[in-house]
């Protein structure tokens, strides 16, 4: 796989960051994350395919066991706040001192700069400061956060792992590692570079809710079915629009202009009550097919079935019986193979990790003895 060799050393986060380690797991890197000891259980519910390695970081033992582990990868992946790694001798000073490759990844909300640096925050708050968040909402409706999709995933954990390939390939060229501040704020907003772009073509000059892609415009939009389920409607072209209104049974004669804006709520209600009169089955098979952009709303659950992510393998079930989305993108030559076995344990992978990067054993018993690490192999085997 492309990453196949590479080394990261993945501190426990919260969402962001663990899923900035799956996406180097799945495309071949050997991730190792460091877990907290004295904790029953993870957040990271994204931790297919990471090792796990149980330390105490309030102990300045287990930060020379870090530091050792970090300067013997590739990358270390950082999700705490500002000042957090510095505070434990374990800034990027410190360890591109004597590691000069290491990729060193701080994956954070506001940055490493800043009078926000400091600050404690979550997806919401960034996405309140990259811009978006004031465009997402229904009209007459307050702003909302689309799940923490934007600023923890897209603009957080992928954009970092993104962040990670790209000093990577600059390494191959200078040898040299560097720093990577991936601020989420900054992030999110580079993701919805459009949004600015595209003031200039008018899509966003009427308030939220009232423009052609933010729930403005009757074909662009959902419909609930009689069986309460959902179709998708994307029909913005003219060719596209006409095959929306043949699909619905109407006549375009008698309706508004499709760009008349001002009809834009007649024509909404006339879509309302026309989806309403079919399952969405039967609208998916009046649909499918054709250009009339026009799609079911699947849950969770339905998409591993539905016929085209069935033909793709967009989605697989673990050996859990779990559903999860396959890597993307599918690269021809050396795609990605998301582990499919259960999660690590904490500290399942310690002794294994500690002794392939050179501790003895009997150092190992030691920082076992003195609470500097925690060994759960034994839980793995039961
Ligand atoms: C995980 C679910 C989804 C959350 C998504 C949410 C919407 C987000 O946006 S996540 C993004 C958060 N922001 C960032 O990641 C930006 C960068 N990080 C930060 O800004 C901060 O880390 C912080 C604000 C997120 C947290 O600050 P905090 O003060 O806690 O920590 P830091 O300042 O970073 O310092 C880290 C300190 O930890 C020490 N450390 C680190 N490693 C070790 C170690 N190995 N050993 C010892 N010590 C260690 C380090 O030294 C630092 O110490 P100091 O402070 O002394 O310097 C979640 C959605 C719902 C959640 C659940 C719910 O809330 C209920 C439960 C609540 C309970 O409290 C926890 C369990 C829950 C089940 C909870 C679990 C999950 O959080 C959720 C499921």
């Amino acid at each position: 796989m492309a990453l196949t060799g590479l080394r990261v050393i993945e501190l426990a986060g919260l969402a962001p960051a663990p899923f900035c380690g799956m996406i180097l797991a799945d495309f071949g890197a050997r991730v190792i994350r460091v877990d907290r000891t004295k904790v029953s259980m993870t957040v990271d519910t994204q931790a297919r395919g990471k090792q796990s390695v149980a330390l105490n970081l309030k102990s300045p033992k287990a930060v020379a066991v870090l530091k050792r582990l970090c300067v013997q990868s590739d990358v270390v992946l950082e999700p705490y706040r500002k000042g957090v790694m510095e505070k434990m001798g374990l800034g990027p000073e410190d360890l591109l001192k004597e590691n000069p490759r290491l990729i060193y990844a701080r994956l954070t909300g506001y940055g490493q700069s800043g009078s926000y640096a400091k600050a404690a925050g979550h997806d919401i708050n960034y996405l309140a400061l990259s811009g978006l968040l004031s465009m997402l909402g229904r009209s007459s409706e307050k702003p909302y956060a689309p799940l923490n999709l934007v600023a923890d995933f897209a603009g957080g954990g992928l954009m970092c792992a993104f962040g990670i390939v790209l000093a990577l390939l600059e390494r191959s060229r200078s040898g040299q590692g560097q720093i990577i501040d991936a601020s989420m704020v900054e992030g999110a907003a580079y993701v919805g570079s459009f949004m600015w772009k595209s003031r200039t073509l008018g899509l966003w000059n009427r308030p939220r809710g009232e423009n052609m892609l933010d729930s403005g415009a009757p074909f662009y939009d959902t419909y609930r079915t009689s069986d309460g389920k959902y179709m998708a409607v994307g029909a913005i072209e003219p060719q596209f629009y006409q095959q929306l209104i043949l699909g619905l049974g109407l006549d375009d004669a008698d309706l508004p202009s499709q760009m008349s804006v001002s009809d834009w709520p007649q024509l909404r209600q006339t879509f309302t009550q026309v989806f309403a009169t079919k399952t969405q089955a039967e609208w998916g098979r009046i649909f499918d097919g054709t250009d009339a952009c026009v799609t079911p709303v699947l849950s969770l659950d339905e998409v591993l079935s539905h016929p085209h992510n069935q033909a793709r393998g967009s989605f697989f079930k673990d050996s859990q019986g779990e559903i999860s989305p396959r890597p993307a993108p599918v690269l021809s030559r050396s795609p990605a193979e998301a582990c499919r076995t259960r999660d690590p344990f904490i500290g399942e992978h310690t002794r294994t990790v500690l002794k392939e990067y050179g501790f003895e054993q009997a150092q190992i018993e030691q920082l076992l003895s003195d609470g500097i690490i925690e060994c759960n192999e034994a839980k793995a085997r039961l």
